[in-house]
């Protein structure tokens, strides 16, 4: 499906922003390993989550959907061998944390996933997790899915320093501790998204995890996990295209109430306001752990800014909009130490660029990141490939929003991935100036 977006919009409104997809794949997960029954409400029903589901289905957990919640029948970590190949679709988190459960279970089975997925690299957890003793074998090239996983019931504990920080890789490790015999002590700098250990403590397993002198350590002892209630706030990686989209339009405000706030994930709103951004937090209360509030943007005038390396963890799916901003503002805009890009649903440096300069924007590909000259003047409509990225296509629309002309979105209906009705709220909550 291309999309086409008439330029020159203006947004004055609230937006319900879909639910967090990092927090919805965690439900689905710790609550088929819990004992007893969790609920989950307000869950993401994007394509990556529902590869999720799908794949727990696979493995016998009884997942129902009962009047909008999600009732998850946990077996305390009894999963079943899978009567199909767990296709993990699109969805790298998917695939990586299962790795990790899946090292726990004595039985045999096939991960794959599409043509983007099939080049994203897995070594990343299956190094670690066979040092644990689980055992995998690459089908068809070495680092990549399809892969056979075999996991044991006698996984011997870790002490791993992540050589980057990422948050799947830390999950699959933290899953794989929770049934090792002894201790797992789990360590990265700086800090990634914390979602499976704020769950997961929320649900009683025995987890500490602590930050001194820029080095974050989660330790592990084997546990049970407890069934949980979950009401999931909304994705602040959806709700940044909008928040971008107010303040690259004139005359534009915007208004997202009940969004994750965790401070792994407001690297987006920390990076905006040093661009002069007017973004207000209001409202912010702690649930289970995790911090949710309402968040409020208007049109800003924006310079450049250069991103530090410590940002980068906290705002690794935000750099393509986070770049379309930049072409919006005053001055240069860097963006570096952010190879991780080049491994997600397309090579992000690579994809953005291209996306930028389709639109008229100066920008350069940086080996591990990118520059963006602004250039607000310059900018016109465009034809512009998604790369069937999601986050590029929602990127690509937010640009096409603010530019004079008509602009035509390729292969626009991969924002299924995380924001299913992404282009039904852009037209209903935007309009032409
Ligand atoms: O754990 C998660 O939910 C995610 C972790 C990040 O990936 P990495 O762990 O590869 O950095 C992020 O890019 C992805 O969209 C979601
Ligand atoms: C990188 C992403 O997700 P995943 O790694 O789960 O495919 C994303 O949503 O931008």
């Amino acid at each position: 499906m291309n999309v086409k977006i008439d330029g020159r919009r203006k947004i004055n409104s609230n937006v319900i922003v879909p639910p967090d997809k990092s927090i919805s794949h965690r439900s689905i997960m710790i609550g088929s390993l819990a004992n007893g029954v969790t609920e989950i409400e307000n869950f993401l029903f994007s394509d990556d989550c529902l590869a999720t589901i799908n794949c727990f289905k696979n493995l016998s957990t009884d997942i129902e959907i009962r009047n909008d919640k999600i009732i998850v029948k946990g077996n305390g970590f009894a999963l079943s061998a899978p009567k199909q190949i767990l296709d993990c679709q699109n969805s790298g988190t998917t695939t990586r944390l299962l790795l990790g459960i899946l090292s726990t279970q004595e039985f045999e089975s096939i991960l794959t996933g599409d043509s983007s997925l099939k080049k994203r690299p897995m070594k990343r957890v299956t190094v670690p997790l066979s040092q644990m003793g689980a055992e995998f074998e690459f089908l068809e090239k070495e680092d990549f899915l399809p892969i056979k996983v075999k996991g044991s019931k006698k996984l011997k504990p870790i002490e791993y320093t992540l050589p980057i920080p990422s948050a799947q890789v830390k999950s699959a490790l933290i899953f794989a501790s929770l049934k090792a015999e002894g201790k797992s002590v789990i360590k990265e700098s700086p800090k990634s998204r914390d979602h499976t250990e704020l769950m997961l403590k929320h649900a009683g397993a025995n987890i500490k995890s602590w930050e001194k002198d820029g080095v974050y350590t989660v330790e592990i002892l084997p546990s049970q996990i407890s069934s949980i209630k979950i009401k999931i706030p909304s994705d602040i990686s959806s709700a940044a295209f909008f928040i971008v989209l107010a303040l690259i339009c004139e005359g534009s405000s915007v208004v997202i109430e009940n969004c994750i706030l965790n401070p792994t994930r407001t690297g987006i709103i920390d990076v905006l306001k040093q661009m002069g951004a007017e973004i207000k937090i209001e409202d912010v209360e702690n649930r289970n752990g995790e911090l949710v509030g309402k968040i409020v943007a208007r049109s800003s005038n924006l310079r450049g800014v250069k991103v530090e390396k410590n940002d980068i963890p906290r705002i690794i799916d935000e750099i393509p909009i986070l770049a379309v901003a930049a072409a919006f503002a005053e001055g240069k805009t860097i963006i570096d130490h952010a190879s991780e890009l080049r491994v997600k649903e397309s090579d992000r440096i690579k994809t953005t660029v291209e996306m930028l300069k389709s639109f008229g924007a100066e920008c350069y590909e940086l080996e591990n990141g990118l520059e963006i000259i602004g250039s607000r003047e310059k900018l016109k409509s465009a034809v512009v490939n998604s790369y069937k990225d999601h986050r590029i296509a929602m990127a690509a629309s937010i640009m096409a929003c603010a530019v004079e002309g008509e602009s035509t979105i390729l292969d626009a209906d991969c924002v299924s991935i995380s924001f299913p009705n992404f282009y039904d709220i852009l037209f209903s909550s935007t309009k032409k100036i």
